[in-house]
């Protein structure tokens, strides 16, 4: 049995939220548009093998980023937790303050000389007037100016006895925001692994006009197999979005096993790509025609 610890009524931790006007007026958003510029467009996530030396993978991120512009991508998605080890033992070791950390320099530094989007995974963020950890993931424009930030919300509690037992929120705190932004293909959400599993969050994003939820997340051997693309194609079909998400390689010998397979799925809920465990870049095209092959 999982126990799914840490859930809570995301209706609570959204009462703020502006909903605005009758919120199932578009339920099949019909107006949702790709911007005109962009019919189609290719997108890469860098399933990236990440070691317990920062610098290193920094320098690999950037190399790998610079890799999938060359091949034409316009838009490139890091894994969950791709500067440091995924585990609440390193978090407070490999933590950075946002904007001012080696990471943001990097990610913003990458952006700006392949001249793509980047949406940075996420690292481990200390915000230095409280002392608190926040999983967040970094949003870049092409120009490298950091246009997002998106503090993971649902923190990853977990005991499956004989298998997984992982307590997130042990040392990172929640964040308690959406986070949407505009790029000149459309306009795009974001949320971080666990948060994938709150449906809310997604219909959210697809009532604000997303064209495609990005997911960097680092899921294990449990769940991983059980859930990972059920969900994906479950948020793609409900909101009739792209759903990405982006994992770190899987390594063996860290405490923490990601299961990989990074995925790429379209609105009709079909994966379009992925791949298994290895480091690796996936690239799909995505846009309007997706429909045209029903
Ligand atoms: O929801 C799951 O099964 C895995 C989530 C996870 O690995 C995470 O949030 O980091």
């Amino acid at each position: 049995m999982i126990s799914l610890s840490n859930r809570f009524i995301l209706s609570q931790s959204f009462k703020n939220f502006p909903i605005k006007g009758n919120f199932f007026k578009n339920f099949y958003y019909p107006n949702r548009k790709f911007s005109e510029l962009s019919m189609s467009f290719k997108i890469a996530c860098i399933q990236l093998a990440v070691s317990s030396d920062k610098s290193k993978n920094l320098i690999n991120a950037k190399n790998k980023i610079l890799e999938a512009s060359k091949n034409g991508a316009k838009l490139i998605c890091l894994p969950e937790c791709f500067n440091s080890p995924y585990g609440t033992q390193h978090f407070a070791q490999y933590a950075e303050n946002i904007p001012n950390g080696e990471s943001v320099k990097t990610l913003s530094e990458a952006a700006k000389e392949s001249k793509t989007y980047i949406i940075g995974g996420s690292i481990p963020e200390r915000e230095d007037s409280t002392g608190k950890l926040y999983n967040t993931c970094t949003v870049y424009d092409p120009e490298g100016s950091l246009i997002a930030k998106h503090r993971k919300v649902h923190l990853f509690d977990i005991d499956v006895p004989g298998k997984i037992v992982f307590k997130e929120s042990d040392s990172i705190s929640p964040g308690n925001s959406l986070t949407h932004f505009d790029t000149k293909f459309g306009k795009i959400g974001v949320a971080i692994c666990y948060d994938i599993r709150f449906p809310e969050m997604a219909m959210i994003a697809a009532q604000e006009g997303c064209i495609a939820m990005f997911y960097p997340g680092a899921f294990n051997m449990t769940t991983g197999p059980l859930h990972w693309e059920l969900l994906q194609r479950a948020r793609a079909l409900d909101n009739q979005f792209y759903v990405v998400t982006c994992s770190p390689a899987r390594d063996m010998s860290a405490t923490y096993n990601a299961w990989g397979h990074s995925t790429i799925v379209n609105p009709s809920g079909t994966v379009i790509a992925t791949t298994e465990h290895e480091e690796v870049i996936i690239y799909a095209d995505i846009g309007n025609k997706w429909n045209k092959k029903l």
